[in-house]
């Protein structure tokens, strides 16, 4: 008898909570009847099969520029809504920034494991607290010292390149960067070796992150013992214990390090961790080894994809390639010695070929959201716990001809500078805008300018590849869907 009262109470929660459910979903949807609607939802599944149909980033963009600025959604249980306009983006990013908080239990939860708080994922106080440690370190006092990062890793590609020159063989220059850019996070943040690099990270790092991208389209990934389920966890922790020893060292040898001329980023961190007073703890470790995952996710393939573009498009429009390499003769010379950071911020050229890239490849086509409290976005009701799909690439691909690579649209008096002044940061939005902006932009725009200015400089490239404009259809950060094969001559 008791028995069965049991079941019968189980019974009654588990119906409660889906009765709870059933009406936040019906409450969040009223409250979404002024937004346009999606074509092709069901009432079970809502827009997943339509989703399904193709790269949803693409789907996204093209549905909000269909019926702009707004466009309503569900994926299972969630209302979702598709912000396409700068306008819209301004309120998310900037004016209401407060009440868009990140979606853990969505699209970021798969990362949790290896983000854990760090910077990206972190929320309130504590995210309030570890950007204000950090962002001194990212946007000023680490960046001339990228110059010199980005020349040695420049230098060390060039070895690999002018191999290839002299073998015919063509070279992915996809992976090339992704090594290269890896190299570069690697050192100017903990001073590894590129040799380390190479050698950890792609047998512990880049395997969790695909596992964890994988886990973002099949969640049952996560909950199933399969050998790839224990391979994660195996790698997750020989790679949290390589990072942890490093960070005790490093803590340990402190005193000794600061008197050394160049100080890494880590350096740096506890450098201010120090000054705040705040002992060694376990608390600390842990933070400041997701902090550490953090830079090495946000800050490789991102840069990556950004370079293996703008040498594509170079290779196709000549006239910019010979401006590009005019602009690294004056940077570095003929004897190539390393630019001073005011020489390296001269190179506007090369910027704006980046830039552009990063315009029309939507490296990053979108980023998402959480809605705390109810809110008008674009004179539209939002209710709290809808999702936003804040569509980077949709308010990209509004600019005129969306397709066409023109860096000129960043030069002074470009369409850039046409936009009206209120909205013009919002129509360009690769690192978004406001508070929440990506605190490694400085640095990868630096890194990139030197990187390819000394490669254009020292060699012709030419595209091997079949089909080499096609962008991968389900990965973020955005790069071709079948690597960047190149001849160099
Ligand atoms: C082309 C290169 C890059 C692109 C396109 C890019 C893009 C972005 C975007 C879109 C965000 C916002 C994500 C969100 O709010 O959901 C972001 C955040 C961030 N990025 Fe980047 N990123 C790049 C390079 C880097 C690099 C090189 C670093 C580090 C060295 C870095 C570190 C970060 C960090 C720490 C955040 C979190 C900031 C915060 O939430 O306070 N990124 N990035």
């Amino acid at each position: 008898m008791a028995a069965l009262l049991g079941a019968a109470c189980v019974a009654a929660l588990i119906a409660l909570r889906c009765l709870r459910c059933l009406w936040q979903i019906i409450s969040i949807e009223r409250g979404l009847r002024g937004v346009s609607k999606a074509p092709g939802g069901n009432i079970l599944i809502g827009h997943v099969l339509p989703l399904l149909k193709g790269t949803p980033w693409n789907i996204m963009a093209a549905w909000v520029m269909d019926s702009p600025p707004l466009v309503h959604l569900r994926i299972l249980q969630r209302s979702m809504v598709i912000v396409g306009s700068a306008e819209g983006l301004k309120r998310v990013f900037q004016t209401n920034q407060r009440n868009y908080v990140k979606d853990l239990d969505f699209s970021f939860h798969p990362f949790l494991p290896i983000l854990g708080t760090g910077l990206v994922t972190a929320q309130g106080q504590l995210w309030q607290q570890q950007r204000l440690l950090m962002a001194p370190t990212l946007r000023v006092d680490v960046l001339d010292d990228v110059i010199g990062v980005a020349k040695r890793a420049a230098d060390r590609i060039s070895v690999k390149l002018d191999a290839a020159k002299r073998s015919g063989k063509a070279i992915d220059m996809e992976e090339e960067f992704r090594l290269l850019t890896l190299q570069v996070i690697g050192e100017a943040v903990l001073s590894l070796p590129p040799e380390e690099c190479d050698r950890v990270f792609p047998q512990l790092y880049l395997p969790v992150m695909a596992e964890a991208n994988l886990r973002s389209i099949r969640p049952w990934r996560a909950y199933m013992p399969t050998p790839s389920f224990f391979a994660f966890h195996w790698r997750m922790s020989r790679l949290d214990s390589y990072i942890k020893r490093l960070l005790q060292q490093r803590w340990r040898t402190r005193s000794q390090r600061r008197s050394s001329a160049k100080l890494d980023i880590l350096d740096r961190l506890l450098n201010a961790i120090e000054a705040k007073g705040e002992t060694w703890s376990a608390v600390l470790e842990t933070q400041l080894c997701y902090e550490v995952k953090t830079f090495l996710l946000a800050g490789h393939e991102t840069s990556a994809a950004m370079l293996t573009w703008t040498l594509y498009e170079l290779t196709r429009r000549p006239d910019m390639l010979a401006k590009v390499k005019q602009e690294a003769e004056e940077a570095f010379g003929t004897a190539e010695a390393e630019p001073s950071r005011q020489a390296a911020e001269q190179m506007t050229l090369t910027l704006s070929c980046l830039q552009e890239s990063l315009r029309k490849y939507s490296v990053v086509p979108v980023v998402t959201r959480r809605v705390a409290a109810d809110d008008k976005i674009c004179g539209q009701h939002i209710p709290k716990g809808t999702y936003l799909a804040c569509c980077l690439q949709a308010v990209h691909n509004s600019w005129q001809e969306p397709e066409s690579w023109r860096p000129e649209r960043f030069h002074p008096g470009g369409e850039y500078d046409g936009f009206k002044e209120d909205i013009r940061p919002f129509m360009f939005v690769p690192f978004i805008q406001g508070p929440r902006n990506c605190l490694g932009q400085y640095f990868a725009l630096l890194e990139a300018r030197i990187v390819l200015a000394l490669l254009v400089k020292r060699f012709t490239f030419c595209c091997a590849s079949p089909d080499p404009a096609t962008r991968h259809p389900s990965v973020i950060p955005v790069g071709p869907a079948d690597g960047m094969h190149m001849h160099i001559r």
